[in-house]
């Protein structure tokens, strides 16, 4: 039986991104960054009032209050061209260019507000309310480098720089092929002994949580011919397939017995309840997960191999986001296997975070992995979690720690 880790390590090692290209920005948002970006410009590119008020020279400021004749108004967008008359003020609004000669704004509260005479009954520091030139950002500085999974403050920072297209890494293209004769798609009419298709539709939902373009390549029989062409049709179109049922040791387990046949691809045990069936190869040249058919079974190995995964071919490194909590309660697990147990995590004042188990162990058991935020990892020695005994939790999209 091979390791969980020996397994993710091998599977992620035979993986390469796809090359960099330019994409608009907006459509680049989540990819990673394959260039350092400099910036062209200052930023702020001009001095520029943080408050509407006045622009004033310290000078004119004697004994307050002060009266000055306002000379026209300066809105945002507005140029200052003229500089600052000595004995006057202008009427300025947030963001707008601080006229040369001007050195602080006088906010409009600590006025009368005047339009053609200002009364100015408190005065502003040297500099103050002026944002200046290059406060945040200097030309030819780098602001964001290669590697870099872009935020919506990383994508705003680049339009302020004045970056329509960036070189990223492309969304991997990923088709998910469920195979099974049981399997109906849901708003079909079942039939005696068969089920609705949850796998493709919660592996497609997986894959575009993980930033991927992917599809539901539809359900394929389990027929060898069928599962061939499915395949092979779908590799030709994909960065990464994804198989799942048809794996494991079953008359019609007909996914692993033509891809043993293509010789790419290898089928193992791997020490983990749920997921322990797994396959990793390639078809035509493609990568392809064979997860599990069992539908705990087939999201969490996409937790454990196939997100990982997807990080790598998106350009990016492996990782998971992980907190440590208590065990709320006490569970077996199989010696020899890491167990993944279904949890509710909860704030715990004292520790950090206490974890609920739910469900039990069963690989059928989708409900209660709809309704877990994190997986907590047994250890392979460990075969009983006492109360209070503290996990690695991996946090499941959606949880809100
Ligand atoms: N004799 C053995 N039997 C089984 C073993 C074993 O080692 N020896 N392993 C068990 C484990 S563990 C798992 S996990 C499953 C994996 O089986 P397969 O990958 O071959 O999956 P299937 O047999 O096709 O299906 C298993 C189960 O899942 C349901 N299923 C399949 N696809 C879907 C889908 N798209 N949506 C919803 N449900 C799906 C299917 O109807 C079966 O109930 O094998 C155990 N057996
Ligand atoms: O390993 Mo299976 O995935 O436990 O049900």
């Amino acid at each position: 039986m091979q390791s969980v880790d020996a397994h993710l390590e091998q599977c992620l090692a035979a993986l390469m991104p796809p090359a960099p290209h330019a994409l608009p920005l907006l459509e680049a948002a989540g990819c990673v960054l394959a260039e350092d970006v400099e910036s062209p410009l200052d930023i702020p590119l001009f001095d520029n009032s943080s408050m509407d008020g006045y622009a004033v020279r310290l000078a004119d400021l004697g004994t307050l209050p002060v009266v000055l004749p306002v000379d026209g108004d300066l809105p945002a967008g507005a140029s200052a061209a003229s500089a600052l008359a000595p004995g006057t003020a202008v009427r300025i609004m947030t963001g707008a260019p601080v006229p040369a000669g001007a050195e602080a704004i006088v906010p409009v509260e600590w006025t009368d507000p005047g339009v053609d005479h200002v009364v100015v009954h408190r005065a502003p520091t040297p500099g103050q309310y002026v944002r200046l030139r290059g406060d945040d950002v200097s030309a030819g500085q780098v602001v964001l480098r290669a590697g870099a999974r872009l935020t919506s403050s990383q994508v705003a920072l680049l339009a302020s720089v004045g970056r329509d297209r960036v070189r990223v890494h492309p969304r991997p293209r990923v088709v998910v092929l469920p195979s099974g004769d049981e399997l109906v798609p849901p708003g079909k009419p079942l039939g005696p002994g068969q089920i609705h298709d949850s796998n493709g539709y919660g592996l497609v939902a997986a894959a575009r949580s993980a930033g991927a373009e992917a599809e539901h390549g539809g359900i394929v029989t389990d027929s060898a011919p069928a599962v061939l062409e499915a395949l092979r049709s779908a590799a030709a179109r994909a960065d990464l397939l994804i198989t799942s049922g048809g794996v494991s040791a079953g008359a019609y387990d007909v996914v692993k017995e033509v891809l043993s046949g293509l010789g790419t691809v290898s089928f193992q045990k791997v020490g983990m309840q749920p997921g322990m069936p797994q396959g990793f190869g390639t078809v035509d040249g493609t990568p392809i997960f064979t997860l599990p058919g069992n539908p705990v079974s087939s999201l969490v190995s996409f937790e454990l191999f196939v997100r990982p995964a997807l990080q790598v071919l998106s350009g990016g490194v492996p990782r998971r986001r992980v907190v440590t909590a208590r065990a709320a309660g006490a569970w077996s697990s199989p010696a020899g296997k890491r167990q993944f147990t279904r949890g509710v995590l909860s704030a715990d004042g004292a520790h950090g975070y206490s974890v609920t188990p739910v469900g039990g162990p069963g690989s059928h058991l989708l409900a209660s992995l709809a309704s877990a935020d994190c997986l907590a990892v047994v250890p392979e020695d460990v075969t009983s979690v006492e109360l209070g005994d503290e996990l690695e939790c991996y946090l499941l999209e959606g949880s809100d720690v």
